[in-house]
C-alpha cells in the first residue's frame, strides 16, 4: 500500500505504508542522523508528537529490547525510514522494530529517500507534516504544551541513600535517572507542575530534565523556579538548560532545523576541549539575551556556533543543551554528572573550574 509524507509547504514524498497508516497522523517533522539508537529516540518523551525521519538507510537491524526504552511507550507520532529490517539479529532483541511500532499503533513509512526529505527540511525548516494515504492532507491547528502531556502526576523516589537530588520532570528520560543513580544518589522525580513542593523536600541539588516542545511553555513556573535556583545547586539538561536561561531573563529561539544525532561536536571553553555529543533539540538559548543575566556560555556547538551550555557566575548552576547521559550516542560528556555531584558534595560555589 502506498502512503505519503505531506509537508505543510506542499511537498509530498511517496513510500510504502505500514499497517496502521490509516490514522492520518500530523506532527512536526524532524530528522535524526545517528546510525543506531532508534529505540531510545522513539521512546524519548522529548520527541512527543513528532514525525521522525531516520537518515541512516537501514534501521531496526538489532531489533527492540527490554533495556533501551527511555520511557514506557513510543512517544513519536510517526516514523520515516528507507529500510526497516524485518528479521533483527541481536542477543537482546525481543521483537522487530516494525512489530514494536505496529503493536503501539504507530504508523511508519519505508522505501522513502530519507536524504531527499532531510534536504527539504534543511532548506525549508522544521515544519508540520502528516502521514496520510492521500496527498491532499488538510492540516489541523497544532496543539501546544507537550510537556503537560508527558510530565507525571506524582513524586517517585528511587535509590536508598546518598545525597537527595530532585529531578524536575519536564518529560524525563530514564537514562538521566540512571546516570544519577549510578553515582550513588537518591533521586525524587518531581512533576514540573509541583515545583512549589521543592522547599518541603529539602534536596541537596536539583536536576532539570529534558522535555518536548517549546521551553516557553514553562512560563507559569519560571518565577518559582528562579527562587529554587537561587537556593539549590542545579544542573539543567536540554529543556532544563533552556528553562534555566528563561528563569534568569534569557531568551530562546527556534533553529531552522534542530540538532538530532549522535555526533554533534561541542567545545568546552573552560578546558578548550571538543567532544562529541548526543543531541535532540529544536530550540537554543540566544547568546545576546544573556547580557545582564548572571549566566555565561560554557559550551558551544562547533558546527553552527550555537550555545550548548551555561554556567552561573557565582552560584553552582550549570547546564547542557546536549545529552550528557547519552542514550543514544557517545558517553563523552558523562563526566558532567561527576563534576556536578562533586561540586554539590564539596559545596562548590563556582562552576568555572573543572
Ligand atoms: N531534548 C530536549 O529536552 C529538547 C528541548 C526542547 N523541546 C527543544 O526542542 O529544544
Amino acid at each position: 500500500m502506498k502512503g505519503y509524507l505531506c509537508l505543510q509547504d506542499g511537498t509530498t514524498f511517496e513510500g510504502k505504508a505500514s499497517q496502521h497508516f490509516d490514522r492520518n497522523v500530523q506532527g512536526e517533522v524532524v530528522f535524526f542522523t545517528g546510525m543506531t539508537g532508534y529505540q531510545e529516540v522513539l521512546t524519548d518523551p522529548s520527541y512527543k508528537g513528532q514525525i521522525v525521519v531516520f537518515t541512516y538507510p537501514l534501521i531496526g537491524n538489532y531489533g527492540v529490547n527490554n533495556e533501551d526504552g527511555e520511557s514506557q511507550e513510543i512517544q513519536v507520532s510517526g516514523v520515516i525510514m528507507y529500510q526497516c529490517a524485518e528479521i533483527p539479529s541481536h542477543f537482546q532483541a525481543r521483537k522487530s522494530l516494525g512489530a514494536f511500532l505496529n503493536e503501539q499503533n504507530i504508523p511508519y513509512m519505508t522505501e522513502v529517500d530519507t536524504r531527499e526529505v532531510t534536504k527539504a527540511i534543511r532548506a525549508e525548516g522544521t515544519q508540520q507534516a502528516a502521514l496520510s494515504l492521500e496527498t491532499d492532507y488538510l492540516f489541523q491547528p497544532t496543539k501546544t504544551h507537550q510537556i503537560e502531556q508527558v510530565s507525571g502526576e506524582k513524586i517517585d523516589t528511587y535509590g536508598e541513600e546518598g545525597m537527595h537530588v530532585i529531578l524536575i520532570d519536564f518529560g524525563w528520560k530514564k537514562s538521566i535517572l540512571n546516570a544519577l543513580l549510578e553515582r550513588g544518589v537518591r533521586v525524587s522525580v518531581l512533576p514540573f507542575s509541583k515545583i512549589e513542593m521543592l522547599d518541603a523536600l529539602q534536596p541537596d541539588a536539583i536536576v532539570l530534565s529534558n522535555g518536548p516542545g517549546d521551553p516557553k511553555d514553562t512560563v507559569d513556573v519560571l518565577p518559582l523556579l528562579k527562587k529554587a535556583l537561587e537556593k539549590f545547586p542545579a544542573f539543567g539538561i536540554c529543556m532544563g538548560h533552556q528553562v534555566i536561561a528563561l528563569a534568569f531573563g534569557g531568551d530562546t529561539t527556534k533553529l531552522t532545523f534542530g540538532h538530532r544525532g549522535a555526533n554533534h561536536p561541542v567545545k568546552d571553553v573552560v578546558s578548550g576541549k571538543v567532544f562529541l555529543s548526543s543531541q535532540n533539540h529544536n530550540y537554543v538559548v540566544k547568546e545576546d539575551s544573556l547580557n545582564g543575566t548572571p549566566l555565561v556560555p560554557r559550551f558551544y556547538n562547533v558546527n553552527d556556533g550555537s550555545i550548548e551550555g551555561l554556567m552561573h557566575d557565582t552560584k553552582l548552576i550549570m547546564s547542557a543543551q546536549f545529552h550528557p547521559e547519552a542514550h543514544p550516542g557517545p558517553k563523552d560528556a558523562e563526566w558532567l554528572f561527576d563534576h556536578f555531584l562533586t561540586l554539590v558534595k564539596n559545596k562548590g560555589v563556582k562552576t568555572h573550574v573543572s
